[in-house]
């Protein structure tokens, strides 16, 4: 029996938009065929951009004892020189807010600012899609406003699309747009007048 059927969507660059849906709805099925990292048993996927996937546990992204080294450890699959390396780690920190922990060990780290160094990794290696997974699931108010801010504004300075997968209808306040899925399919889709309307007759 499919899991998904014609799930097409499109987030415009320099936009945070979530995917929303009841539990088993098919929400991280469909993130994870967009990152390649399940196959469809048939048809296609089309995803037109690098792209790039954070989960939800940043424990099994980050890699690399400290900050700097982790965003990084991507970088070395190009051909770029040290100086371009550093370059690129300071500016995808710098857009998550966290160019001050640049020589921080890792495990020193709270939860929310782990999962801004894994965005950073992503954002280093110049991918224009971000798909996120449930990012705030095991965090308090303050670091799930931190991660959505930083996102917020990375999207922004790096005109890369994210899309956010959640169950958390509070966090629609930071979309720009929103699709739900049901049943393995997306029924509805939101932009930012839909959901500023949606959370008012809430
Ligand atoms: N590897 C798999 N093999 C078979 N069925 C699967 C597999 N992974 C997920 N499913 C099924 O696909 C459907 C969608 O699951 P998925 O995890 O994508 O939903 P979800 O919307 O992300 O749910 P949740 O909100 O609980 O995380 C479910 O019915 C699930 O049982």
């Amino acid at each position: 029996m499919p899991i998904l059927r014609n799930c097409e969507l499109r987030v415009p660059e320099g936009q945070l938009w979530m995917l929303l849906g009841p539990n088993g709805s098919g929400k991280s099925t469909l993130l994870k065929i967009l990152a390649g990292l399940l196959n469809p048993t048939c048809g296609t996927v089309y995803v037109d951009r690098p792209k790039s996937f954070v989960f939800q546990n940043p424990d099994h992204q980050i890699v690399m004892p400290t900050v700097e080294a982790d965003v990084a450890f991507g970088l070395g699959k190009f051909n770029l020189t040290a100086e371009e390396v550093q370059n690129r780690v300071s500016k995808a920190l710098d857009s998550v807010g966290m160019s001050r922990y640049l020589k921080r060990p890792v495990q020193t780290l709270s939860g929310g600012q782990k999962q801004r160094v894994a965005i950073a990794g992503a954002l280093a290696e110049s991918c224009k899609v971000l798909l996120l997974d449930e990012l705030t699931t095991f965090l308090d108010e303050k670091d799930q406003v931190g991660v959505i801010k930083a996102v917020k504004n990375s999207v922004a300075t790096e005109q890369v699309a994210a899309l956010w997968v959640t169950h958390r209808l509070d966090e629609l306040k930071y979309a720009d747009g929103a699709f739900c899925m049901e049943d393995g399919r997306i029924v509805m889709q939101m932009d930012g007048s839909s959901i500023a309307n949606f959370l008012r007759n809430r």
